[in-house]
C-alpha cells in the first residue's frame, strides 16, 4: 500500500496527489479507529469494486479524531498541538493503516484533520477528489479522479457534517461526476453505553455493536473479549519498556513495565490474558513516516512511498497482563505491565513492544500479604495460558495467529 501524508494550510487546503490520470478511483473515507469489522466492511468492498472497475483503491483517513479535535477546542479554547497525545484514540495511525494495508487497499491518504480543514465543505471536498484548481493554473488539475465513492450508512463527514448518505447521492445525482456506493453492513445491531450524567442522572446513547465507541465502551468495562469480537484482531498498545522497582523478580513474576507515554486506549484496571510482541531495541527501528508527517509544512504533500506501516514481529509470547496502581504495595502511578508467560527473566529494556489483549483473568487487589499476590498471580498466569492456548484469528486476512515464541535471538537472563 502506498501511503501519502497531507498537512493543511492555515485555511484548511490541502494539495491532493495526481495519481494517474488513465486509471480512476474508488474511494472511501474516515478515522477507522480500530478498524473494526464495520471499518472493515466498507474497505472490502472499495478493494472488490475497483477490482472489478479496473479502478485503484484509495481511503483518506483522518488522522486525529474529529472528535478529540473538538472536544480540546470546546475546553482549551486552541487546537491541541501536532503530537498531543488523545487518550481516547483506540489506535495510532501507524496501527490502522496496517489493518487498512490487510484489507487490499492500494493507496492510503492520511490527512492531518485540523480546524480549518474541518470548515471545507463536504460538496467542495468531494468535488477536489476529482481535481483541484491550484495556484498559477487556470484549468483544474486531475487529482485521484474518483468516479465512486464508497460509504457506510450513517457516515457524516465536512463542514458542520453536512456530507451524509442523502445529500451525497443528490450531489452525485446532479453532477454525474461519481457514483455513491452505500454499505448497510452494520454488524449484530446496537447496543446502549453511558453518555454522561444529565441532571444528576446517568444518561445513556444506542451506538452500533460495530463502531469505535462500543469498543471503548468495552475497554472501560474489562471486556476486551468483547472488544476483540468487535474489532476481528485483538485490542493493542505501544510503548517501549523502562525499568519499574524490580520487585515483580522477586515475586516470581518479572514484568515489562511500559513508559508512560504508551499508545493505545488502555483498559480499566484489571489483570487480563493476551500477548507480548518485541520489535527489538527502540533506537535501532526508523521513526515511523507518520511521525515526520507531523511536522510538515502546512499545505503540503509527504511523498508516498511503499511503507511498511510497522516492524517486523522479532518474538510474540503469551502474556499475564496487570493494568492499574499495584494496591498490594501502597501509592502507585497507575501502570501497564506485561510477564511473558514462556519466557521469564527477558531483557526487554528500551524494546518497543506491544501487548495485545485477549480475555480478562482478575481484578487489581490489594493483596493482605506477598504470599497471597504470587499466589493469585501464578493462578492468573495459569487462566493466561488456557485462555490464548488457541491464539487468534485475523477477520481481515484470516490469518491464524498462535501466540508462542517466535525466534528470539535477544538476552534471555537466568536466574543466578
Ligand atoms: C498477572 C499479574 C497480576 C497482578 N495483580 C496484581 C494485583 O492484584 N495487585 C497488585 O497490587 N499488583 C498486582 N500485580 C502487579 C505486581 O504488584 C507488580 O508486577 C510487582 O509489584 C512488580 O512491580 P515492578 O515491575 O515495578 O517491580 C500483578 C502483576 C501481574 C503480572
Ligand atoms: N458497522 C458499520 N457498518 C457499516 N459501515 C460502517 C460501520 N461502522 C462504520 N462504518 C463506516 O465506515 C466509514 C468510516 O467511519 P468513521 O471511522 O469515520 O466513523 P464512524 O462511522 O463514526 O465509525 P465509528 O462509530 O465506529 O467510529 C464510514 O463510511 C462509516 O459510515
Amino acid at each position: 500500500m502506498k501511503v501519502y501524508y497531507l498537512t493543511p494550510d492555515e485555511q484548511g487546503n490541502v494539495i491532493w496527489p495526481r495519481l494517474d490520470p488513465k486509471v480512476s478511483s474508488v474511494v472511501t473515507l474516515g478515522t477507522f479507529d480500530g478498524v473494526h469489522k464495520g471499518h472493515q466492511a466498507v474497505l472490502k468492498r472499495v478493494v472488490e469494486l475497483a477490482k472489478s472497475y479496473n479502478s485503484r483503491s484509495v481511503a483518506i483517513v483522518f488522522d486525529r479524531r474529529p472528535g478529540f479535535l473538538f472536544s480540546w477546542i470546546a475546553q482549551h479554547g486552541v487546537e491541541p498541538a501536532a503530537s498531543e497525545p488523545d487518550s481516547q484514540q483506540l489506535s495510532t495511525v501507524d496501527q490502522r493503516l496496517k489493518y487498512i494495508a490487510e484489507t487490499g487497499i492500494d493507496i492510503a491518504i492520511v490527512v492531518h484533520f485540523t480546524q480549518a480543514f474541518s470548515q471545507i465543505s463536504y460538496s467542495a471536498f468531494l468535488g477536489q477528489l476529482i481535481s483541484q484548481r491550484v495556484e498559477n493554473s487556470r484549468q483544474p488539475v486531475h487529482t485521484l479522479g474518483m468516479t465512486r465513492l464508497v460509504l457506510g450508512q450513517d457516515a457524516n463527514f465536512g463542514r458542520d457534517r453536512g456530507g451524509n448518505v442523502k445529500s451525497v447521492q443528490r450531489l452525485s445525482e446532479a453532477f454525474r461526476m461519481f457514483d455513491l456506493e452505500v454499505v448497510d453492513y452494520k454488524g449484530p445491531g446496537f447496543i446502549h453505553v453511558p453518555a454522561g450524567v444529565v441532571d444528576g442522572k446517568p444518561v445513556e446513547k444506542k451506538v452500533r455493536v460495530w463502531s469505535s465507541t462500543a469498543v471503548r465502551n468495552s475497554l472501560e468495562q474489562m471486556k476486551v473479549s468483547q472488544a476483540m469480537e468487535i474489532l476481528g484482531h485483538p485490542h493493542a498498545v505501544d510503548g517501549t519498556v523502562v525499568h519499574g522497582e524490580a520487585r515483580g523478580r522477586t515475586l516470581g513474576f518479572p514484568t515489562a513495565n511500559f513508559a508512560p507515554d504508551y499508545e493505545g486506549l488502555l483498559p480499566a484496571d484489571g489483570v487480563y490474558s493476551g500477548w507480548l510482541i518485541d520489535y527489538g531495541p527502540a533506537d535501532s527501528l526508523p521513526a515511523p513516516a507518520s511521525v515526520a508527517a507531523l511536522s510538515a509544512t502546512p499545505g503540503s504533500v509527504t511523498k508516498g512511498e511503499i511503507i511498511s506501516t510497522q516492524p517486523a514481529e522479532v518474538a510474540r509470547w503469551t502474556a499475564a497482563i496487570s493494568v492499574g496502581t499495584n494496591p498490594t504495595f501502597g501509592p502507585h502511578a497507575r501502570v501497564l505491565e506485561v510477564f511473558a508467560v514462556e519466557n521469564d527473566w527477558l531483557d526487554l529494556y528500551g524494546h518497543r513492544v506491544r501487548v495485545e489483549f485477549a480475555d480478562t483473568t482478575g481484578q487489581m487487589v490489594k493483596a493482605e500479604t506477598l504470599d497471597n499476590l504470587t499466589e493469585l498471580i501464578s493462578q492468573e498466569v495459569r487462566d493466561s495460558q488456557k485462555q490464548c492456548d488457541g491464539g487468534w484469528t485475523d477477520s481481515i486476512t484470516g490469518d491464524h495467529i498462535q501466540g508462542t515464541v517466535v525466534d528470539w535471538a535477544g538476552p534471555v537472563i537466568r536466574e543466578s
